[in-house]
């Protein structure tokens, strides 16, 4: 049968595989001499999450993580993106490495390998060390130091069977959710702290990267969400909310990294005051090399003024969309007009896919030990369509990992959103691969042919 004509190929060595971060899927959280994270205790925090749901078991990857390597390698995965626990390696932020959280993630690289899949590790998806958020945490600007420890203490175990590193997953979301609005881990609401923040993860970035160059021979990037902002109206209005919008949430990070500064909507626009100027030498820290970059993208914003904190933005539902569990809408195009954006804006670095995926309301595991769950096989096509549409306008796309592997803990939104390509029955432990998962499968079999 001769192939689809319209079956455009990805580039050889294009990287397919799934993501998923320690946090959301291990459980076990103060096994083996680890120490809390500032998750441990926000979702101990009576309120703070759906349902009082909490990491203490998750998808019990902790212990299953041989089996789950398996099922990654009977879906014909080629990578697979993770998150390492930092109070897991360090129980005390700093200092005294615990061998044995160590030897966990040592373990599980070398399953990887084992098994043919390439790991994708992220030092940083959110969990925080409790006993560092007790020292200020991301205001504390020891912070930096703090993270480039804990990375050097990971490069010297793993570089080398590790070949691609991120220092951050989506600061953002840090920030924007930790220290501004309070939805998530540490809980704070304060415009002050919130500049702050982004500024020592920065930092933190930086110093990291630093360290990798002393000690790693591979490569290390920075992951970021982006959510393309497109105005509803013409309205000066509206469009001055879509220029603001899109330096918070888009700019402002790899502007920093990549570029040495931010963009200056933060100080005159959005935070005023509360925007401190930074030094000279805190932006040359910040601004390293990087060998990739991954964006993590779910889906865009029509944009409007409005009266929010501090943003004076948001988001305008659209009557003909189409809206996922998470209240995200379908909208592939944003992908593809956010990665040209992104190689006009910074030179068209390496880029991965690093987190694209859906919740959707998905039916239970019928007899024959099927999920059938066509809108998230629909949501993927779209997305790696769009992804091809990017490349062939001449982005350097390199590889996708698609969120999530597993069905697993959504932060504040506990356990009442499913993202995962398979299922997880959290009272069993059951691993169930979704139809969407066999048709991933089938994508990265044929190259991306059969999409
Ligand atoms: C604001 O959306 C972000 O791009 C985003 C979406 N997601 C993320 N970031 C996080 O990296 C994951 O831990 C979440 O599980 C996942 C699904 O919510």
């Amino acid at each position: 049968m001769a192939a689809n004509p319209n079956a455009r190929r990805f580039p050889e060595g294009f990287l397919w595989g799934a993501a998923t971060a320690a946090h959301q899927i291990e459980g076990s959280p103060m096994a083996d001499g680890a120490g809390p994270s500032i998750w441990t205790r926000f979702a101990h925090t009576p309120g703070m999450t759906v349902n009082g749901d909490t990491g203490d078991v998750a998808c019990d990857h902790y212990n299953r993580w041989k089996d789950d390597v398996a099922l990654m390698a009977s879906l014909g995965l080629k990578a697979y993106r993770f998150s390492t626990s930092w109070s897991r390696i360090l129980p005390d932020g700093t200092g005294r490495v615990n061998q044995k959280g160590l030897d966990f993630y040592s373990r599980l690289v070398d399953e990887l390998l084992d098994k043919g899949i390439e790991p994708l590790l992220t030092l940083y998806h959110w969990d925080l060390p409790a006993a560092l958020d007790d020292r200020g945490g991301w205001l504390n600007r020891d912070v930096a130091d703090w993270f480039a420890e804990y990375g050097s203490v990971l490069y010297r175990a793993l570089d080398g069977r590790v070949k691609k590193w991120v220092t951050l997953n989506e600061p953002w979301v840090v920030t924007d959710g930790g220290y501004l609005h309070g939805a998530l881990a540490p809980g704070h609401r304060s415009k002050y702290e919130t500049p702050i923040a982004t500024h020592n993860l920065m930092r933190a970035h930086g110093a990291a990267v630093k360290a990798y160059r002393e000690i790693g021979k591979h490569e290390i990037g920075l992951v970021v969400n982006i959510e393309p902002k497109y105005p509803n109206t013409q309205s000066p209005e509206d469009l001055a909310a879509t220029k603001r919008a899109h330096a918070y949430m888009n700019e402002q990070y790899l502007d920093a990294a990549l570029l040495g500064k931010y963009p200056p909507e933060l100080k005159n626009e959005i935070f005023g005051d509360a925007w401190p100027e930074w030094a000279d030498e805190d932006y040359a820290l910040i601004k390293q090399k990087l060998d990739f970059i991954g964006i993590n993208y779910y889906t865009r914003s029509v944009t409007q003024a409005t009266d929010s904190y501090p943003l004076k933005a948001g988001a305008v539902r659209q009557k003909l969309g189409t809206y996922t569990e998470t209240g995200w809408e379908v909208f592939p195009q944003g992908l593809t007009d956010l990665l040209v954006w992104a190689k006009d804006r910074y030179g068209n670095l390496p880029t991965y896919i690093t987190e694209n995926g859906a919740a959707f309301f998905d039916p239970a595991v019928a007899e024959e030990g099927r999920v059938r769950d066509p809108l998230r096989m629909g949501y993927l096509k779209k997305h790696l369509t769009a992804i091809r549409d990017a490349i062939d306008q001449g982005c350097d796309i390199r590889g996708y990992m698609v969120w999530s592997l597993l069905d697993n803990l959504e932060w504040s939104l506990g356990f009442s959103k499913r993202f995962g390509i398979v299922h997880v029955n959290y009272g069993t432990q059951e691993r169930t691969p979704k139809d969407s998962a066999r048709w991933y499968s089938k994508a990265i079999e044929t190259h991306g042919a059969s999409i």
